[in-house]
């Protein structure tokens, strides 16, 4: 099995604790979204797992393994840091074959993942020609060469555009259906909610959570209901009857707050309401993620009453 293990990971520059008692598995078989705010531990936490810098205690192995200690590493682990890494007067062909040969992956990986990663029309050109985007792919390709177990993407979607974003979140379901094991960190909550099955969060280098996507987003909401009606007044009226809480909101819908649809829907049938549009509320990830580090985030702009209390 080939999991990520983060064990009480604690990494200091100078007086900043970056990483702040760290723990956490990422498993095989699944996406894992890794959050936080700016500056909140994630780039380190990836960096040390990768043995590009070492903890001031604790430990971040692969497979069981410190990074460092694996042997033709980019047969195992697969990571995309910093897509501006790459040497700007190599072409993209090249970089990849010198990628490969140290690392003895055939040479026919190559144009595998230049055609994967959408590269092949532009495997000629040299890196300094590229866009944001292009590069990310690159260092995304990078990442695949290896044909690799684990796979670290900082940040992936960065300067992709919509046709990439959607690209990427495909890619990142597929690995994780191969067994593969998958951490992505992402400020894009919409876009992690639609890739990840598990998430982990960090505030100030600490874990605030753990957790199954679903199980975080329905800890974060709070039963509500949103209902559209022909008759919004006599629906208004049987549910102040029954003790409801119900405000209408600008498009018309109504919402029933402390409710579930099943039995909004049932008093509606019986007292022959005509319903066209029931359905429960969720809370975004966006809702459920700033509800959680409200406290943990290092840089808020003020708020104009703040700053009057000030
Ligand atoms: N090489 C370094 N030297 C000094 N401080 C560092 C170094 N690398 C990171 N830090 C500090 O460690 C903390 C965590 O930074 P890190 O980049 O890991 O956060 P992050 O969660 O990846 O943030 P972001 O979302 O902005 O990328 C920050 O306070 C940062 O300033």
């Amino acid at each position: 099995m080939t999991s990520i293990d983060i064990s009480n990971l604690t990494k200091e520059y100078g007086t900043t604790r970056a990483v702040d008692r760290l723990t956490f598995t990422v498993e095989p078989g699944r996406v894992t979204g890794f959050l936080g705010p700016n500056g909140a531990g994630k780039s380190t936490t990836m960096r040390l797992a990768l043995g590009l810098d070492r903890p001031t205690s604790g430990s971040a192995t692969i497979g069981g393994r410190p990074y460092a200690t694996i042997e033709e590493p980019l047969r195992h682990v697969g990571a995309l840091l910093d897509a501006q890494a790459a040497h700007g007067s190599r072409t993209a062909r090249n970089h990849l074959s010198a990628l490969a040969v140290s690392n003895r992956i055939p040479a026919r990986r190559v144009d595998e993942v230049l055609e994967e990663t959408g590269l092949a029309s532009v495997a000629g050109r040299r890196i300094k020609t590229f866009s944001l985007g292009m590069r990310q792919r690159l260092g995304i390709a990078a990442a695949l060469l290896g044909d690799p177990q684990v796979v670290l993407l900082d940040e992936p979607s960065n300067g992709l555009d919509p046709e990439g974003i959607i690209w990427i979140r495909e890619l990142l379901r597929r690995l994780a259906r191969d067994g593969r094991t998958v951490l992505v960190s992402s400020h894009l909550m919409n876009e992690t909610a639609s890739f990840a099955d598990h998430i982990v969060v960090l505030g100030r280098g600490r874990l605030l959570a753990d957790t199954p996507m679903q199980d975080f987003l329905d800890a974060h909401s709070h039963a509500r209901v949103r209902v559209r009606t022909t008759d919004p007044a006599r629906l208004r009226a049987v549910l102040v009857r029954k003790g409801y809480e119900v405000a209408q909101s600008d498009d018309g819908r109504w919402t029933v707050d402390g409710a579930q649809a099943a039995e909004i829907g049932a008093l509606a049938a019986t007292e022959g309401i005509p319903i066209m549009e029931l359905a429960d509320e969720q809370a975004s990830l966006e809702q459920a993620y700033l509800t959680l580090t409200a406290d943990d985030t290092e840089f808020t702009a003020a708020s104009p009453t703040t700053a009057q209390e000030a």
